[in-house]
């Protein structure tokens, strides 16, 4: 159930309470912030009030009903479900046309350093200093879908930034919670390992935080998260 809402501030409503929406809500207990609206597959959907936020940690499968949710209620999306299909993706870019929509492949800070130490990686390993660079992701048993979508990310990121494909992407189902991705960059007798670990479901739970007070102020448009921590990186170093 949501909590009932009192007094001014960010309210915030999620769908899917499974690993990443419990954390969430866990975060919003906390942090002090309201949980306006719930939804889960077995439980549907229960609002107390039109949050100001909403961020799907849900699935595939309900995505229709967000998406609908959103448009209806003119609420700021964080889209955090990373294994939605082509027209899913297309949806949301058209969803975006009316309210802000964060598209969160992976929330966590880290992911965001990691994917700027790849483009400045592929920016000085040209000509002699060539690398032949992989990918490799891990996640506990049960995660819905191989490979993640973050490790999928990476090595569009590689791609970009280098003009070149990565040469693998091994996913591994084993170990403990969270997640792992690692780029590896291989010359004659070097290699480079570029390795993120997150080790508690609090780490994305507050990175969708952060996103949904960024998306509560912002003008409609598709962003990722790296123009949500360009944002926050900027604001805090200057
Ligand atoms: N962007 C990021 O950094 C991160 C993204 N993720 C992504 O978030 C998603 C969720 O991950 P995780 O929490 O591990 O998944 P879980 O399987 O633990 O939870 C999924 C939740 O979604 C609910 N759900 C499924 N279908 C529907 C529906 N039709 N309507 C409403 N609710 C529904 C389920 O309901 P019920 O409980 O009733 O079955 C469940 O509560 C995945 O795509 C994952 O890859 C995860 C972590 C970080
Ligand atoms: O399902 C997960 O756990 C995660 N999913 C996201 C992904 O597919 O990249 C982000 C992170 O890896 C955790």
């Amino acid at each position: 159930m949501p909590d009932a809402p009192e007094g001014d501030g960010p309210t915030i409503g999620i769908v899917g309470l499974g690993r990443l929406g419990s954390a969430l809500r866990s975060a919003c207990r906390s942090d002090g912030r309201r949980v306006t609206l719930t939804a889960s597959r077995r439980g549907g959907w229960s609002a107390a009030a039109v949050p100001e936020v909403l961020v799907d940690a849900s699935g595939p499968e309900a995505h229709a009903d967000v998406l609908d949710y959103c448009a209806g209620h003119r609420v700021p999306l964080v889209a955090c479900v990373s294994n939605l299909t082509e027209p899913q993706w297309k949806a949301l870019a058209e969803l975006a046309e009316v309210v802000p929509v964060v598209r969160a492949t992976n929330l966590s800070f880290a992911h965001y350093l990691q994917v700027r130490i790849a483009e400045f990686t592929a920016a000085l390993t040209t000509g002699r200093f060539e690398t032949t660079t992989t990918v490799r992701e891990r996640h506990p048993l049960g995660k819905a879908h191989r490979p993640s979508g973050s490790a999928l990310a990476l090595a569009d990121t590689w791609a970009a930034a280098s003009g070149r494909a990565v040469a693998d992407i091994a996913d591994e189902r084993a170990g403990l919670p969270v997640s792992e991705h690692e780029l590896t960059h291989t010359w004659g007798g070097e290699s480079l390992h570029v390795r993120h670990h997150v080790a508690d479901w609090a780490v994305p739970a507050r990175g969708a935080l952060a996103a949904a007070d960024w998306a509560r102020t912002a003008a409609p448009g598709l962003v990722t998260m790296r123009t949500v921590y360009d944002d926050l990186t900027g604001r805090t170093t200057t």
